[in-house]
């Protein structure tokens, strides 16, 4: 039958989503090639570590432990500009359940984030609104619709009442842990997980008020199967609608399921970055929306002193490497390669040195990356050697310097300016002064190096490492 097989195209979409979650571990064979010596060219597709954006926000959810900070405002388009708007100061503000109040403070939040100022008031309004929010990941987001979700839901009445959608299975079980301890104190209200592999008998009504899931599986629950009557859903919430859709097929079915929910249903959609393809997206998704934006913190190389060290093999860029380590005190650094092949080997000579050393690399399973980050975060180990793909969005505050082993490239072999911001500038955030040396081995390296440096127009100095007076300087 049609349907069937419709499912069953559902099913695979949704196997191969969860395939590429992040949560794989690569058969033996499936390594990368030897890479040639000193060419910093484009690597092939099996060399790179590849990583997609769900096992990246992952990531993120997990190491996270605290708020992002962030002292850009926020930019509000309102749908009714007539309508008053008006951001909250404080959680008792919001005439919280007493139950969810006390949930949040369980939590240890004191107070709303940025976002939850303007948002919370918003999404708990009478008669609710429509809203589309983006804010860099870690801002609170997922803290701000998990509350009004748990607002919103009457807990006498023993049906789905909120729907809301992940990306990826994991990330479904991150946000319904979030659900859970919000609402620890609100044991009335259930929560059920739409994922593939949490199988029900046929005819079965969910009494749970909340579902989380995937967009096949509720699709599927809404449709096919019935276990979810969407006329009866007051609030749709689309989370990561950046890393949704980055999947094929889970933008047709997220539309899919919103056409079956009722005209005064709810619809928020949270997304962390806002390019063209969501923003498109969210307008298919989120009629009369009000739009919230938080500005991301611009990245700056202004406080980062830049070097390059000019070396023939990767032997030499070791040996420059121990003689900065041997002139100047570096209390945390980053060392990114390109490949995993690199960071392996270079992580096993500097271990050898007597460095402690973590790497990161990109056939680790997600939470082992998160372990790895964390014990690097407490200080365990000093260095951490990462390839490119396995550390983007990651903040480790302490660290001062940063290595690039490998310049980095996009797949054609181009500069990577934006990596090249990415990794550098996190040195110099807060405050302080960051130091960053970019380890050249070639003409083709040389070639990137100056185009990276019009790009910035910022100079990057020519260090001498086998002068150690040259080496104490740049740590001054
Ligand atoms: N008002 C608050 N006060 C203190 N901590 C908060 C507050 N809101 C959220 N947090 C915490 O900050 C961290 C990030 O919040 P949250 O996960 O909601 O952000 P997010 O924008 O959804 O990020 P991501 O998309 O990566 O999940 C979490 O550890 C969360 O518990």
């Amino acid at each position: 039958m049609a349907t069937d097989s419709w499912a069953l195209a559902v099913d695979e979409q949704e196997a191969a989503a969860e395939s590429i979650g992040g949560l794989r571990i690569r058969e033996k064979g499936d390594e990368p090639k030897p890479e040639e010596n000193g060419a910093q060219t484009g690597p092939s597709e099996e060399e790179k570590d590849d990583d997609d954006r769900a096992a990246q926000s992952l990531l993120n959810k997990l190491i996270r432990s605290n708020l992002v900070n962030t002292t850009n405002q926020v930019e509000v388009l309102q749908r009714d500009p007539n309508s008053p708007l008006y951001s909250v100061r404080s959680f008792e503000e919001l005439r919280l359940k007493p139950q969810l109040l006390q949930g949040v403070y369980a939590m240890g939040f004191n107070r709303p984030s940025k976002i939850q100022e303007t948002a919370l008031p918003m999404m708990l309004a009478e008669p609710p609104q429509n809203l589309i929010a983006q804010s860099q990941s870690g801002t609170g987001k997922t803290a701000a619709f998990v509350l009004a979700m748990l607002s919103h839901v009457d807990p006498a009445n023993r049906w789905p009442q909120c729907l809301c959608v992940s990306p990826t299975y994991e990330l479904a079980l991150q946000t319904g842990k979030v659900i859970e301890q919000m609402g620890k104190f609100y044991p009335e209200v259930k929560l059920m997980y739409a994922i593939r592999g949490n199988k029900l008998d046929r005819g079965v009504k969910l009494q749970e008020q909340i579902v989380i899931g995937t967009p096949g599986t509720v699709l599927d629950w809404c449709s096919k199967l019935r276990f979810i009557d969407p006329k009866k859903i007051k609030v749709f919430v689309l989370d990561e609608a950046d890393v949704m859709i980055a999947t094929q097929g889970h933008q047709d079915q997220s539309i899919r399921i919103q056409r079956m929910l009722p005209k005064n249903c709810q619809m928020l959609l949270f997304s962390a970055t806002f390019e063209e393809s969501v923003w498109n997206f969210a307008k298919r998704i989120v009629p009369e929306p009000n739009i919230i934006k938080l500005k991301r913190e611009e990245e700056t190389l202004d406080t980062i002193k830049q070097y390059y060290v000019n070396c023939n093999c990767k032997e030499e860029k070791f040996q420059a490497l121990c003689n900065i380590y041997g002139a100047i005190t570096i209390a945390q650094a980053m060392i990114f390669c390109h490949t995993r092949k690199t960071a392996g080997w270079l992580a096993a000579e500097l271990s050898r040195e007597g460095h402690q050393v973590a790497l990161l690399s990109g056939e680790m399973m997600v939470e082992q990356r998160a372990a790895v980050i964390e014990r690097f975060r407490d200080g365990k180990e000093k260095v951490l050697v990462t390839t490119n793909v396995c550390a983007r969005g990651i903040d480790v505050e302490q660290v001062s310097v940063v290595i690039n082993f490998d310049l980095p490239v996009d797949k054609d072999g181009n500069p990577d300016n934006e990596t090249y911001l990415h990794r550098i500038g996190r040195t110099g955030r807060f405050g302080k002064r960051g130091l960053a040396i970019n380890m050249v081995d070639s003409k083709a390296s040389m070639n990137i190096l100056n185009r990276i440096q019009e790009h910035f127009n910022k100079k990057i100095e020519k260090l001498d490492t086998d002068d150690l007076d040259e080496i104490e300087k740049i740590a001054n």
